[in-house]
């Protein structure tokens, strides 16, 4: 029997063994719901109830409890044959796609060990047909080429040799393909995945994960495992895979909901949400930076979203605002900020806390002024949470008594005589309660109205007493915009510092928060007024981390103080101001030295050879990136004059259509710059403008703006304006950078007029240069 023979037999037999366990898990499935839909029918009736006395209590409750646990084991035991059967389908249509022979050392044969995205043993239970790719074993087949190999197994490291390395490509049962390989996983298989079509939805790599990418996957021992990965290079790929790698190795301790990947926007999030189901895991929780800040800053400011300040600093043209806006947005993500920070919290234990008036039906109760006499005349030398809990039970009892005399006001009976059928309800039965047990007579018709009294005012005062103990008392805005009034600082602040502070102090009276403003001040209120931590979250994969500063770090570190984090990203590819040539989230000097490891991804998958040979020239050690060799056109420069430029691009679109590529982007700077071409297309072509609303993108053409098209691909990407006028600031260099590698198979750059200045650091060689029509 030829050896494509034999694997396509066995491929039939474990097929069948699947087959027969689907069928045994259906029945059983089956029974296990009837018995759920019948413990719940019955659940009282299984129940013994007696509340007589103290101890048929007691035995009450744990029926009670027993009959619940039943239904909840039963209950899981049917979420298991669910998650088993989903399984079972998937491997059905594609079992496996790799195989090792190893052979121990010290043993006379190999195993045939089979790899898939879930294990599967034989009909007996005792041998396993196929490996999940996460089990120890497994690693071998991502990690060796034949030859030497070893694995960590519970027990320690097993080491022997791998006689054969086999891929398959198995679907709907049928073997399609199959290559013995050597070093590198599948390049055959690899140039067939890569140069396939764009897809809206980003495809798992568990068949073909690369040496260096499982690394990274596997990485257990790092609290903050960095990964500096070169665009294209399998970061968000191997994040996804690495979350579904730490579910599996904890799987009792650790599940999705205890998983937050923060996503650069909500486009992001939808491109990759089929990773983890095609894996067989449910998806993480998924939230962008702003938004998870937004709910933590609550209403009483207005938050800037990060794309529209964005968006503010690249439209900036007079060069006095933009110098202010950008010196501003850098200064404020520095570890500079936040020792001024500090240092105004110091300040503030002993003097400057600013306090609310607290108010009820525009009376004061008590005065801003007063609350500020008191926090400073006590516990000097205690921490402000301290004095501030002091100051909020002094308030409580203040309202207290006010309400006592509050309520014998008129208005208070005229507003109980509008309460409703409930309210007088219960007035009457807790009167009839209080008769009973009063030796003394009243008049009911007082004790009625006393009680319609209280009731009324505790209403009212209720949602005071509720801002109280939420310490809203205390003026965070304003603590943290008198920053800007005092505008002396032992740090070294930018040139533009007095511009900065008038204009921080303008945005913040006019209820706004800039972007830049955000964490800063999120990081102000919480050491003031305490702060949520959250204890669920265990794991924090950070997407695109070079968009992120020192001081949204520090932040996060605190807000999440018992996680791990993945933190992803690439430092050619910034596009937030804050980032620009200073420390991120990525520089590891920012994390304890113990427990940080940072690993680099230098080959890059998505492009083809020609566009990452002429992208990488680009950026700063672009030489040391290595692109896939997957061969593909030349990127080409069309210089194109202002009224040939619609015709141009129609043309050049239906002839990248014709050659059969479905997602092109039309990449724009700006959103401004998006909105102008789409409005130019719109009447013409069937076009789509993604917005930072557009939570799902089609097959298609489309237009975007950078930075949200970062982390996403398509077959072609088309830079709309790549002329001198539009990227002429080095500070735009990233930014062109990202865009074009966007691009998997083609990337086009139009120009009116002269090309950026980037293009002069690229070897002529590397593009195609043709001009359309004269200006
Ligand atoms: N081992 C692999 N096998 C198959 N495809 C791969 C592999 N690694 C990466 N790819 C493909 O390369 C492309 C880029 O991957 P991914 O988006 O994860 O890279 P990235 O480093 O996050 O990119 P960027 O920094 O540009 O956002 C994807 O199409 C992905 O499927």
């Amino acid at each position: 029997m030829d050896e494509r023979t034999y694997e396509q037999a066995r491929v039939a037999k474990v097929l069948a063994i699947i087959q027969e366990k689907l069928n045994g898990l259906t029945e059983s499935k089956g029974q296990v719901t009837k018995g759920i839909v019948d413990l719940r029918k019955n659940f009282w009736e299984d129940v013994t109830v007696n509340l007589d006395e103290a101890d048929d209590v007691y035995e009450t409750q744990a029926s009670i409890k027993q009959q619940a646990e039943l239904l909840s084991e039963r209950e899981r035991r049917h979420g298991q044959m669910t998650r088993q059967v989903k399984l079972l389908y998937r491997l059905g249509d594609s079992p496996y796609f790799g195989r090792i022979d190893f052979q121990e050392d010290g043993e006379s044969t190999h195993e045939a060990i089979y790899i898939g995205i879930g294990s599967l043993m034989d009909a007996r239970n005792e041998n396993f047909l196929i490996y999940d790719w996460r089990a120890p074993i497994a690693s071998m087949y991502y990690d060796f080429a034949p030859g030497r190999a070893f694995y960590q197994a519970l027990d320690g490291q097993v080491s022997g040799t791998i006689r054969l390395k086999r891929q398959f490509i198995i679907r709907q049962g049928q073997i399609n393909g199959m290559f013995d390989t050597g070093l590198t996983i599948g390049d055959a298989l690899l140039q067939k995945l890569l140069g396939g079509k764009a897809t809206s939805q980003m495809k798992s790599i568990v068949a073909t994960i690369q040496r260096e990418q499982n690394q990274i996957i596997r990485n257990e021992s790092d609290r903050f495992l960095i990964v500096q990965g070169a665009a294209g290079s399998g970061k968000t790929s191997a994040a996804l895979q690495r979350v579904a790698f730490l579910l599996y190795r904890n799987r009792k301790t650790l599940h999705s909901e205890n998983m937050l990947l923060f996503s650069p926007n909500p486009l992001f999030s939808s491109f990759i949400s089929s990773v983890l189901p095609e894996l067989g895991e449910e998806n993480v929780v998924q939230a962008t930076f702003k938004d998870f800040i937004e709910e933590r800053i609550g209403r009483d400011l207005q938050l800037e979203n990060p794309f529209d300040q964005t968006e503010a600093l690249l439209t900036l043209r007079d060069p006095e605002s933009y110098r202010m806006r950008s010196e501003g947005i850098l200064f404020k993500a520095s570890p500079a900020y936040i020792r001024l920070i500090d240092n105004w919290l110091e300040q503030l234990k002993g003097e400057g806390m600013i306090f609310r008036n607290i108010v009820f039906r525009d009376q004061v109760i008590v005065s801003s002024r007063e609350i500020e006499r008191r926090f400073y005349a006590r516990f000097q030398e205690q921490p402000i949470r301290y004095r501030l809990e002091e100051v909020r039970d002094w308030l409580l009892r203040r309202v207290a008594v006010f309400a006592k005399k509050e309520r014998r006001k008129d208005w208070v009976l005229e507003e109980g005589e509008l309460l409703d059928q409930a309210d007088y309800a219960e007035v009457y039965e807790k009167l009839q309660q209080k008769k009973q047990f009063s030796e003394e007579t009243f008049d009911d018709y007082d004790r009625e109205e006393e009680m319609l009294r209280r009731i009324v005012m505790n209403r009212r005062i209720k949602p005071l007493r509720r801002r109280i103990k939420q310490l809203d008392f205390v003026n965070t805005q304003k603590i943290y915009s008198e920053i800007f009034y005092r505008a002396q600082t032992h740090e070294r602040v930018p040139q533009s510092w007095r511009s900065i502070c008038q204009n921080t102090r303008m945005r913040f009276e006019e209820g706004d928060c800039p972007w830049e403003d955000a964490v800063p001040y999120l990081y102000l209120k919480e050491k003031i007024k305490g702060r949520k931590e959250n204890d669920t979250i265990r794991h924090l994969i950070i997407d695109e981390a070079q968009d992120y500063s020192p001081v949204q770090l520090v932040y996060l570190r605190t807000a999440f103080p018992k996680s791990s984090m993945t933190i992803l990203g690439d430092h050619n590819q910034t596009v937030y101001a804050q980032s620009f040539g200073q420390d991120t989230m990525l520089t590891e000097t920012l994390y304890p030295a113990e427990s940080v490891r940072k690993l680099v991804l230098l080959r890059s998958y998505r492009s083809t050879k020609e566009i990452m040979d002429f992208a990488r020239c680009l950026v700063p050690e672009g030489e040391q990136i290595e692109p896939f060799d997957r061969s593909g056109k030349l990127p080409e420069l069309i210089h194109v004059s202002k009224d040939q430029r619609l015709d141009c691009l129609l043309a050049k679109i239906s002839e990248l259509k014709a050659e059969g590529y479905e997602t092109i982007a039309l990449v724009g700077k700006t959103m401004a710059e998006c909105r102008d071409i789409y409005r130019q297309l719109d009447s013409r072509i069937d076009v789509k403008l993604m917005t930072q609303a557009t939570y799902q993108f089609d097959k298609g053409l489309i237009v975007i703006p950078t930075y949200l098209a970062k982390g996403i691909e398509f077959d072609v990407a088309i830079i709309i304006d790549a002329s001198l006028a539009n990227y002429r600031h080095e500070q735009e260099r990233t930014i062109f950078y990202t865009a074009c590698t966007r691009a998997m198979h083609r990337l086009i750059m139009l120009t009116n007029g002269a090309a950026t200045p980037f293009l002069s650091d690229i070897p002529g060689e590397r593009y195609m240069r043709t001009t359309v029509g004269e200006d």
